[in-house]
């Protein structure tokens, strides 16, 4: 038998894999299948007393699992993929449904009921071909089940527990795995194996060439194949103009439309893996006609529900160094990086499949790698690494962000709600211990490296001889500058508690002219002399009272033809949407919204995506807030500053050139 025809016939296809299951995925990685996956954001609650046999339940959740990602990628205006395939596994014993355990005393109750008996584990699989015809989404789809009898033996309780603490039952139907240390548990299987496991490639191949090698006039009469055809030269496995075996002439493939309905009438069949058609019917319409169908998932809406998830599941990569290993040591596997990083393997799993998932990783059967992105921007090591950004976010705004709600009803930062002590004054709250410090001037340091050079060059700085940037933290902007202009003397003036801590963040080797630091407090100390002043992100973190105290020391030692070069984020007049294309902040954070948005939203999110988030985040941990470029102007110019001039960099700050006259 020559197996990889079948599965030839999807090579030039966009195949998408609806599943979220590791083993799934290796199973079809494993035959060459080449595949996206976009896991399905179905929710497996139907209501199981509704269907009269296990398998129709586990059928119909594979289909609205393809189904609901068929239509999200579609509406989204990815490109409609061309198969979507779902999948779903339950055990059965009993007549009852066993799905994934809650909670290991849900495995407990799962396995007990296992245990001595012989049981079923049903996988339901949809497979959905889509085409977009006048931008609507045409589905036609096809499912089947496999139906595989497992026994386990008779197992002592202190088994049961040993086997559950190990971590494996959790994310497996009936709360266990055959494939690894659950196969101990196993008297005998008595079926296909890999429909244990979750996907039953046997039956799924001979579906695939029922659709596309349907049964020729003479031999009609066998509706089913038994083996998968051969086909002898490759040339066949093309999807050709002329090709006959077109799929869709299958009676036995549904016709639907892109909201799910069947569009030749609503009866329902299935085939059960010893060819036996069942069927029951789904109600499409009300005696009025009208469709009883709920709305169109609200993929928007469900992505933004859910953002808090894919940012926090890159924030504890991050934080668990994940990323540095693999830049370090991988391909590795999900055990592998277990072991190195002292966490589970299920839990590791888990997350390495969903950051696989929302474009971080990639997943390999020799294991998982960075990409590119993340080797740059992840890593902690990297030159343009977010990762001091990045874990800010995790240690610090996160705990902040989970009382907006408060910070909204009291229209003030929560820094006493989420780290237990009342703020005094932003910077004594981060500089408080040495770790708050140092993770801080990381994040500092991430962003201005990323920024630098937009802010450096928005304007032409050349005609100035010495600078001064207030609150320079690290010197990574003063250090862009005097790479730019080479004339330009650059101190770096901040706090003495930063001043102190900057030798980690200077490069070694570098033959670059010296910046100066000097440390002090730009409200209460006396500021260095220089013809141009910086200000970057600095005004964002305070309220207009105490912006005049420091623009009008600013403005009392400037001379005429002294300047201001003030970096923000500017938001447009209506301060409905950031200044520029690139989103500030999706969620909590800017650093990984430059990420997601590479990686995981498409154009229109970005473009909708607005900066006035940032100015959420300044409301929970600041008196401050972003401002528009009027604002700023406004504020300039009751100091003196005239002239003002405000450069949209495109990039995450723009830029604002005044000179005081
Ligand atoms: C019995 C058994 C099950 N499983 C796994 O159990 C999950 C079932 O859950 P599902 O809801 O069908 O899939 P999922 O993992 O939630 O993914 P998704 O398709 O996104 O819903 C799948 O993973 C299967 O491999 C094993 O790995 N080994 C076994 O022996």
């Amino acid at each position: 038998m020559v197996l990889s025809p079948v599965l030839g016939k999807l090579v030039s296809k966009r195949v998408v894999l609806a599943s979220a299951s590791p083993r799934r995925q290796e199973i079809l990685t494993n035959v060459g299948l080449r595949f996206e996956v976009v896991p399905s954001w179905f929710k497996e609650t139907l209501e199981k007393s509704s269907f009269a046999a296990p398998f129709e339940y586990a059928v119909e959740t594979a289909r609205q699992k393809a189904l609901e990602v068929a239509n999200r990628m579609h509406v989204k205006h990815m490109r409609t993929p061309d198969v979507v395939i779902g999948a779903d596994t339950i055990v059965s014993v009993d007549e009852q449904i066993l799905e994934k355990p809650v909670d290991k005393q849900d495995a407990y109750r799962m396995l007990s009921r296992l245990n001595g008996k012989e049981h079923s584990v049903f996988t339901g699989v949809a497979i959905i071909h889509c085409h977009s015809k006048d931008s609507k989404l045409e589905m036609e789809i096809t499912d089947f089940y496999e139906e595989t009898k497992v026994k386990f033996s008779e197992l002592s309780e202190e088994l049961l527990w040993e086997y559950i603490h190990s971590g494996e039952p959790m994310d497996k139907a009936g709360g266990y795995g055959i494939q690894a240390l659950g196969g101990m548990l196993v008297e005998y299987v008595h079926g296909d194996f890999l429909n244990v496991v979750g996907f039953p490639l046997n039956h799924f191949c001979k579906k695939l060439a029922e659709l596309y090698y349907p049964p020729s006039k003479h031999n009609v009469q066998h509706k089913k194949y038994d083996s998968i055809p051969s086909v002898d030269t490759f040339e066949n496995l093309s999807d050709g103009e002329s090709e006959s075996s077109n799929f869709t002439e299958h009676k036995g493939a549904s016709k639907l439309d892109s909201s799910g309905k069947h569009s030749s009438g609503g009866v329902y069949t299935s085939e059960n893996s010893s060819g036996v058609r069942t069927g029951f019917t789904v109600p499409l319409e009300n005696q009025n006609g009208v469709s009883q169908r709920p709305p169109e998932v609200p993929s928007k809406i469900l992505e933004l529900m859910d953002g808090f998830r894919a940012s926090k599941a890159l924030l504890v990569a991050s934080k668990l160094k994940i990323f540095d290993h693999l830049k370090h040591k991988g391909p590795l596997k999900a055990v592998d990086i277990a072991n190195e990083i002292g966490t589970s393997v299920c839990g590791t799993e888990r997350l390495l499949d969903a950051c696989a998932a929302l474009g971080l990783l990639e997943k390999t059967p020799q294991g998982y790698g960075n990409t590119d992105s993340v080797n740059t921007f992840l890593t902690s090591d990297g030159e343009y690494s977010l990762h001091g950004y990045i874990i800010h976010s995790n240690d610090h705004l996160w705990p902040l962000f989970t009382n907006l709600e408060s910070a909204i009803k009291e229209g003030s930062r929560q820094n006493h709600r989420a780290f237990g002590k009342k703020a005094e004054d932003l910077f004594k709250d981060y500089y408080h211990s040495q770790e708050g410090k140092q993770c801080f001037m990381a994040a500092m340091h991430s962003i201005a490296r990323l920024t630098a050079r937009d802010v450096a060059t928005a304007f032409d700085l050349s005609r100035f001889k010495s600078a001064c940037d207030l609150g320079g933290c690290t010197g990574a902007l003063a250090r862009e500058l005097v790479q730019i202009y080479p004339n330009l003397k650059v101190t770096v003036f901040d706090l003495p508690e930063v001043i102190a801590n900057i030798s980690y963040f200077q490069p070694s080797g570098q033959h670059t002219a010296p910046v100066t630091f000097v440390s002090g407090d730009f409200f209460k100390d006396k500021l260095p002399e220089a013809d141009l002043y910086i200000l970057s992100r600095i005004l964002h973190d305070w309220p207009d009272e105490k912006i005049h105290v420091l623009l009008s020391k600013i403005s009392a030692l400037c001379r005429p033809g002294s300047a201001l070069l003030v970096a923000e984020t500017v938001l447009d007049e209506q301060k409905t949407h950031p200044s520029r294309a690139v989103l500030q902040s999706l969620s909590i954070t800017e650093g990984c919204a430059i990420l997601l948005a590479e990686m995981v939203l498409d154009d229109e999110k970005k473009n909708r995506s607005t900066a006035l988030l940032q100015s959420l985040n300044m409301l929970v941990q600041t008196e401050g807030k972003e401002r528009s470029g009027s604002e700023y102007q406004a504020l300039l110019e009751q100091h003196g500053f005239t002239n003002v001039k405000i450069r949209i960099t495109g990039n995450l700050l723009d830029v604002i050139l005044c000179v005081k006259t």
